[in-house]
């Protein structure tokens, strides 16, 4: 890996600094900053229209900031030609909302697009046999891979577009609102496999997200977004000590009340459990 040259810190893989977005009038970031370091889980929350999907666009370099710069592995992102923008991509995989798979393909067939893409000599048995394998790393059952995702529910749909995420065997993970429309079985038992793909692979993961059981359950810290910046990062107690209006509203509100409550059950059952 080569050192970044944006924080000094070896352990950030992601650093973004000064950046600037926007469209027409609309200015969406104004002087943001932020460090991912290696190994953890960072949710990104915000008020709705705060910019988190436009700030992973332009990490991974679909939206060309009007400023700043940032480093993904110590490598400068924006305005890479085409060979070596493909090298960075290589080694992340992303869920967009909603899971974003090809509707005419099968989960098999979505999840070997990115292996072809980045592969082109694979063979079709290999292509198939790493697709079987990312299918059931999902957690998904192995007759799901002939399907297309119209036979899928909400859930599969988000698991198969998580195992096309992890097809290239990425360091690093971007999920964009990956529980929404879940209902809350189903998101924990999602959050539950991030946090154990995480733990296995040794990923890294930005996951934005509006859902407070998944950053009290899963997240090692949190980035709020407000104001067009990043205005705080750090664990959830971190963010509790803070003064900030909107960061009180949302963690110290009925619903931050009721994600911490679950948690506890929850951690209380699994202690239980082991007993
Ligand atoms: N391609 C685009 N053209 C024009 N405006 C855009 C474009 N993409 C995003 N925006 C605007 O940028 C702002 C931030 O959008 P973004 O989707 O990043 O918000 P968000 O924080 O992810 O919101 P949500 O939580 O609702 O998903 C919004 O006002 C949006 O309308």
């Amino acid at each position: 890996m080569t050192a970044p040259t944006l924080s000094h810190d070896d352990d950030v893989v992601i650093c973004v600094r000064g950046l600037k977005n926007g469209f027409g009038e609309q200015i969406v970031h104004e002087d943001l900053d932020l460090d991912v370091r290696r190994g953890e889980i960072l949710g990104v929350v915000g008020g709705s229209g705060t910019g988190k999907s436009v700030l992973m666009r332009s990490i991974i370099g679909l939206q060309t900031p009007i400023e700043g710069e940032i480093e993904v592995f110590g490598e400068n992102t924006i305005g890479r030609d085409e060979t070596e923008a493909t090298e960075i991509r290589k080694r992340w995989g992303i869920l967009f909302q909603g899971g974003a798979l090809f509707s005419t393909l099968t989960v098999s067939e979505n999840v070997q697009v990115p292996l072809k893409e980045y592969y082109p000599k694979l063979d079709q048995a290999l292509l198939e046999e790493i697709a079987a394998y990312k299918v059931v790393m999902t957690g998904l059952p192995p007759e799901a891979a002939p399907k297309f995702p119209a036979e899928l529910s909400g859930g599969m749909k988000k698991r198969a577009g998580l195992a096309r995420a992890l097809a290239l065997d990425p360091e690093l993970l971007f999920l964009d609102e990956p529980t929404a429309g879940l209902d809350p079985i189903g998101a924990a038992a999602f959050d539950e496999l991030t946090a154990s793909l995480q733990k296995t692979l040794g990923l890294t993961v930005f996951l934005i997200t509006h859902d407070l059981d998944t950053l009290y359950a899963i997240c090692d810290r949190v980035a709020v977004l407000a104001d067009r910046k990043v205005i705080a990062v750090g664990t959830i107690p971190e963010l509790l000590a803070l003064d900030h209006p909107w960061i009180q509203e949302y963690f110290n509100g009925p619903r931050g009340r009721a994600a911490v409550s679950s948690v506890k059950a929850n951690a209380g059952h699994a202690t239980e459990d082991r007993g």
